[in-house]
């Protein structure tokens, strides 16, 4: 069995209207996803903005609550999982944005201590020393601990965030789009840095991203999202290379490439997928009509239009 398994995950979030706030329907955030991950790697979930990647983490670490499906983890079944499981010292969330995701009001060895605060009965010395590690390990300055995040950069506080994630010795790793809100310039560091502490605390990753340049450096299997569902899973090397579905292809067809030989390849290609797109895209049709109904290939951004009605 593998490390963690997702098997037909489904997360409907009810739609509320009417005076008397009455269920009217559902938003299908999430509508049977299945996958499973080994111990050790780092696994992809990719999608476009709203096709549900965020709510399937979510999910799994029981901040969604789950509609159907089951997850199963290190062996055990951990469905719907409680805040104070035991297991959920184990997983740990790292989120998007290191601005809005630690508290401002806070000093930084409030931030860091505070999983520590929830699952294990340490001094105040005892804290102290195992926040200084923590910040000392991530690359900051262990004299900082009496500082507020604002006093660090973007790049610094989403290792303040990591050492937050890290600081119960986790096993897996949930990364929401962990670099997406930090300057290109920072964001290679903290992937580099989230490298070497997988190897160095054996740790597994699932990895949700939208940057498919980033998500090709960081992981080694992707599974592929659009409205809640999956439309392609493989090993990055089989997505990058030879992408099956054509929402896959036009996502790999949209990412720009600085090296000028293959930017002509890209161009070639993304010719190609346009034209396979137009020609035929009445069969990217599901059984229950969900449309894979896209927008024309721009170089720049892929935008999924409304559902065919
Ligand atoms: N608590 C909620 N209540 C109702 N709808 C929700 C809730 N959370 C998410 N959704 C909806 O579920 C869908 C999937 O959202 P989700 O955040 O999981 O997507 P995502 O792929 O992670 O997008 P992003 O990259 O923008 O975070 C969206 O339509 C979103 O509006």
């Amino acid at each position: 069995m593998a490390f963690l398994e997702v098997e037909d995950l489904k997360v409907h979030f009810p739609i509320k209207g009417g005076i008397f706030g009455r269920t009217v329907g559902h938003v299908k955030a999430v509508d049977g996803v299945s996958f499973s991950l080994e111990k050790g790697k780092t696994y992809g979930l990719v999608g476009e903005s709203g096709s549900g990647k965020t709510t399937t983490g979510r999910a799994i670490i029981g901040l969604n609550k789950i509609t159907s499906g089951k997850v199963m983890f290190d062996g055990r079944d951990i469905t719907g999982m409680k805040s104070k499981s035991d297991v959920r010292k184990d997983i740990q969330m790292i989120f998007q944005d290191p601005y809005s995701s630690l508290n401002a009001k806070k000093r930084v060895i409030d931030i860091v201590a505070e999983p520590l605060r929830n699952f294990e009965k340490l001094s105040k010395k005892e804290e102290r020393i195992r926040v200084q590690e923590l910040m000392e390990l991530v690359g900051l300055s262990p004299e900082s601990i009496l500082k507020y995040p604002h006093e660090f950069s973007g790049g610094q506080r989403q290792r303040i965030g990591i050492a937050r994630a890290i600081a119960l010795k986790p096993k897996l790793i949930i990364a929401d789009e962990p670099v997406s809100a930090l300057d290109v310039s920072v964001q290679a560091q903290v992937l580099n840095f989230m490298q070497d502490i997988q190897e160095e605390l054996d740790l597994t990753y699932l990895f949700i991203g939208h940057d498919l340049g980033v998500i090709k450096h960081m992981c080694d299997n992707i599974g592929i999202m659009y409205k809640g569902r999956y439309v392609e899973e493989g090993t990055t090397e089989e997505i990058f290379t030879n992408p099956q579905h054509i929402y896959t292809k036009r996502l790999v067809a949209a990412i720009p490439d600085i090296d000028p030989k293959k930017r002509q390849e890209q161009t070639q290609f993304r010719q190609e997928v346009k034209a396979e797109y137009e020609q035929s895209y009445n069969d990217y049709f599901d059984d229950e009509g969900l449309a894979y109904q896209l927008q024309p290939v721009s170089d720049t951004h892929l935008v999924a239009l409304p559902e065919k009605g």
